[in-house]
């Protein structure tokens, strides 16, 4: 939470494909297992036509009742139920960028859904690229065969439309994860204004996924209530996460010549991820199993903090660059004995892009 790394660089395939046979829009959501599909008649008979816009908007009370219906009929399982603020999400996007054409979007994700990971973000900007890519709204060759990037104009039009997918997920989101997901490398995110940042140094971290659910909405609506409980407390340690970014920023950004100056830079990182943690616990967002993984990578002198809203999910641990294999091997096998799931990733890799690759 308002810690501003990218997520880790997991893949969001997302394949969108207009189609000018089928007569509906299909949603399959292959790591789900779930498919959906809507007739264009259904669609259009339930938007207003005005939906379809050129400009960022945000869902209206009247087309938010609208899609609630759309999903309530879809009769989604239980223990899948999450993914209705998704497919919500879906909606929006898909009707205000594409109008009511036919077309398939299938994705795929190898993020964990509401892990602290960011899914959220990488599935609206995801689908807000897919989307604006058969739009006149952005400018990309159609024909190129590979990955391709946006133009600055057309990146910034991504990440405001999946900021919308966002709001309907997320209730009140700040846009820092849509941001890093557009952008992607390390970006510092304040009240909205973006500052991209060049690191001089490469961060590995250890995530560990305690695999409790949890719903960033409502995490994020428990902080806004301890503010208003308590004001000037809350405005103390929402600061003191302030300094902890921009000092943060200055390791970051500072030459690093050495070995020397490199294990220095991590150690600074580490103290500085103990005391957001800190921070973060004050706020009331962690967790008995978030503790659990603080006190066993402390066993071995390793930092951690949770990432995302909190509340379960996941937990960073940073890697230092001359710590020995065997015990990241060690590490992994204690934590993964208390039933956490871990993988490895650099911190800082790219934002997003596309690829009209022939599906075969
Ligand atoms: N691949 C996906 N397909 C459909 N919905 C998704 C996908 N990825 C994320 N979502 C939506 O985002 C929600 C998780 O968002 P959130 O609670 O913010 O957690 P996080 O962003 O940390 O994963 C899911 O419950 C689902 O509604
Ligand atoms: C907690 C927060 O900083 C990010 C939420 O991330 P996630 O959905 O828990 O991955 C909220 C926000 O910035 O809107
Ligand atoms: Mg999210």
């Amino acid at each position: 939470m308002l810690w501003f790394m990218d997520p880790p660089q997991l893949l969001l395939p997302l394949i969108y494909t207009p189609t000018f046979l089928s007569t509906s829009p299909l949603l399959p959501l292959k790591d789900t297992a779930l498919e959906f599909s809507w007739p264009i008649s259904r669609i259009k008979a339930a938007f207003p036509e005005s939906v379809l816009s050129c400009t960022p908007t945000s869902c209206s009370v009247e087309v938010a009742k609208i899609i609630a219906a759309l999903v309530e009929e879809l009769d989604i399982p239980e223990a899948k139920i999450g993914i209705a603020s998704g497919v919500s999400a879906f909606l929006w996007l898909y009707s205000s960028i594409q109008g009511f054409k036919p077309a398939t979007v299938v994705v795929n994700s190898e993020l964990p859904l509401g892990s602290g990971l960011g899914s959220s973000a990488a599935f609206c900007v995801a689908l807000a690229s897919a989307l604006l890519a058969y739009t006149d709204s952005v400018s990309l060759d159609l024909s190129h065969q590979g990955w391709l990037s946006f133009t600055e104009k057309d990146l910034e039009l991504v990440n405001k439309w999946a900021f919308e997918g966002e709001k309907i997920i997320h209730g009140k989101p700040s846009g820092i994860d849509n941001t890093v997901s557009s952008y992607g490398n390390i970006i510092s995110f304040k009240s909205g204004n973006i500052t991209r940042t060049k690191s001089t140094l490469t961060l590995k971290m250890l995530i560990t996924n305690t695999k409790v659910g949890r719903n960033t909405k409502a995490l994020v609506a428990g902080v806004g209530e301890r503010m208003l409980r308590h004001p000037e407390i809350m405005a103390f340690v929402f600061s003191a996460v302030d300094s902890i970014s921009k000092e943060l920023t200055s390791i970051l950004k500072s030459p690093t010549p050495d070995e020397l100056s490199l294990t220095e830079k991590e150690e600074k990182i580490e103290e500085l991820m103990e005391m957001n943690q800190g921070l973060l616990q004050s706020m009331g967002v962690s967790h008995a199993t978030i503790e659990t993984v603080l006190r066993t990578t402390l066993k071995y002198k390793l930092a951690s903090k949770l990432t995302g809203a909190g509340g379960g999910g996941c937990v960073l641990t940073l890697l230092p660059t001359l710590l020995s294999g065997t015990i990241v091997d060690k590490v992994i096998a204690e934590l993964e004995s208390c039933g956490f799931q871990c993988f490895i990733a650099g911190i800082g890799g790219g934002g997003v892009e596309v690829n009209f690759a022939k599906s075969s």
